[in-house]
């Protein structure tokens, strides 16, 4: 069971098109936490990259993992809970993304019902043919990551309050 903090940061991961993004601004909505997209936090380079249909390399995600994680600790060290999105994919780098307080929220699902979805997402610079790559980096989170996973299978209002039940976030809220 993954460990609440007082004033956590959850970091909303899984592949392109999991529902990363609707999910973190239903959840920053309801909780009035703050809320960074992390596809806002790619250089420029990395987006034309994958507008190109090219997928990132390590050495291009990590000047990316360090905006985020920059993010993260200003609001840990602060002691205001937030919510970020950011793809995750690999241990590594999460490696850089983790510390106190820091909860991981993995959205999983196939690759037949996330590429669905892609098909009818539009005006979004990530290619669905990219969502291949986006599986063979995925290294799902394990026992000794502070994580919960959540099947991408229900609406998104459903997994904002599964998210928010099974972290005890309106307690953690509530907190003084
Ligand atoms: N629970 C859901 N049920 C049905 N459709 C959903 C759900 N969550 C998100 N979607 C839809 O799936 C598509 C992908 O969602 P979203 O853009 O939030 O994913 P993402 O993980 O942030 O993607 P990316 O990493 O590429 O930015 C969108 O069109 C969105 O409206
Ligand atoms: O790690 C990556 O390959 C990228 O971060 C992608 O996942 C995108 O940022 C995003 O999810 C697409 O919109």
């Amino acid at each position: 069971m993954a460990k609440t903090a007082q004033h956590p940061v959850l970091v909303i991961m899984g592949v392109s098109g999991s529902g990363k993004s609707t999910v973190a601004g239903l959840l920053a909505g309801r909780l009035g936490w703050d809320l960074a997209e992390g596809d806002d936090l790619h250089p420029e380079s990395n987006v034309a990259k994958m507008h190109a249909g090219q997928p990132l390399t390590d050495e291009d995600r990590w000047p990316w993992l360090e905006s985020i994680a920059d993010w993260i600790r200003a609001h840990t060290e602060a002691g205001a809970p937030g919510v970020v999105t950011c793809s995750a994919l690999k241990k590594r780098y999460r490696d850089i993304l983790r510390g106190e307080g820091v909860v991981f929220v993995f959205l999983e699902g196939s690759r037949d019902k996330i590429s669905d979805r892609l098909a009818s997402r539009h005006g979004h610079f990530m290619p669905p043919a990219l969502l291949e790559s986006q599986f063979e980096a995925l290294e799902a989170p394990t026992a000794d990551e502070n994580f919960i996973a959540l099947s991408v299978s229900a609406t998104p209002a459903e997994e904002a309050q599964e998210i928010i039940t099974r972290l005890n976030l309106d307690a953690a809220d509530a907190r003084p």
